[in-house]
């Protein structure tokens, strides 16, 4: 594991990276504008110290997690606990009203809350999810937020065959190792790595099916490894699919460029985890 991750990472990086896994983070919410407003929100939170970090995003200090998860605001469905990460994977998306977006692998559903949110809970938002118990707590969670969608108890390998060119717009949060959240400690072996990558690529060749040509696809997952990450990307720019690959707005978060012989691939980013937020890969592509 050390040895791959020396192929991408700076010795400084590595370290950073290790050190980022030892300290809690501080905690991001996502205002849920489909319940409340931002007056109502702002009041919940005016015993507490934050830092308003865009529309949607306030950061807050990690020890106040307890308080946050407990208040009533949070069960009521005003706000979601999300890693700011996650929520950039949604954004740059940039899912618009009256679109046909797809989310591919949905489960728990912060980036279909995002989605909706974005969307103003208009147009057609698809969630799919392919583990039951899973699925279950989507369908809550999705009601408990007022998100307007259709949910899917599916696997989503065969989206593209059962609706070839039908959306604007995917998000293929992939299942992943879930390395940058985990730590080193909790490493899969490189026998179910394999199996990961070849599921991610599975999952990405059936959402480029059912992408429409013109449409846009964010491909994340929040694990660091090339095999998850760039080898799946070039194994669909290898495939019968035209793609050019787009620039990310990550507001400012550091991030370093993807590693691959492939240029397209130079506009993917690693997310490098700090205290604020966790290690994401994202990537965006357009299908010509
Ligand atoms: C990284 S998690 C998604 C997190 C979610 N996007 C969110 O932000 O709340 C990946 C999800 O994909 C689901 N999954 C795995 N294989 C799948 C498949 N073949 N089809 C659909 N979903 C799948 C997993 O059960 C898991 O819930």
């Amino acid at each position: 594991m050390e040895s791959k991750l020396a192929q991408i990472y700076s010795q400084d990086e590595l370290i950073a990276l290790k050190e980022s896994f030892e300290k809690p983070k501080n905690i991001c919410v996502f205002l849920n504008f489909l319940k409340a407003d931002e007056d109502l929100i702002e009041a919940e939170f005016k015993d507490l110290k934050y830092q308003k970090l865009n529309h949607f995003c306030y950061l807050f200090k990690a020890e106040d997690k307890g308080i946050l998860s407990r208040m009533k605001a949070f069960n009521e469905g005003h706000f979601y606990i999300q890693n700011y990460a996650s929520y950039l994977c949604a954004k740059n998306l940039n899912a618009k009203a009256n679109e046909s977006v797809l989310d591919m692998c949905a489960a728990p559903g912060g980036k279909s809350i995002n989605l909706a949110n974005f969307m103003q809970n208009q147009g057609y938002l698809a969630c799919v999810e392919a583990n039951k118990e899973r699925f279950f707590t989507l369908q809550k969670n999705l009601k408990n937020y007022n998100v307007k969608a259709k949910i899917f108890l599916k696997d989503s390998k065969s989206i593209g065959h059962l609706c070839p060119l039908k959306f604007d717009k995917i998000l293929l949060d992939a299942p992943c190792s879930t390395l940058a959240k985990t730590g080193f400690e909790n490493a899969k072996s490189l026998k179910e790595i394999k199996k990961l990558s070849l599921l991610q690529k599975k999952l990405l060749h059936s959402a480029l099916k059912a992408l429409k040509h013109g449409g846009e696809l964010v491909y994340s997952t929040c694990t660091f490894l090339r095999e998850e990450n760039e080898e799946v990307l070039e194994n669909a720019l290898n495939s019968e699919f035209e793609l050019e690959f787009l620039e990310l707005d990550l507001e400012g978060v550091r991030a370093k460029e993807a590693k691959s012989d492939f240029k397209e691939l130079s506009k993917a980013r690693r997310i490098l985890p700090c205290e604020n937020y966790d290690g994401f890969f994202i990537a965006k592509m357009r299908k010509i």
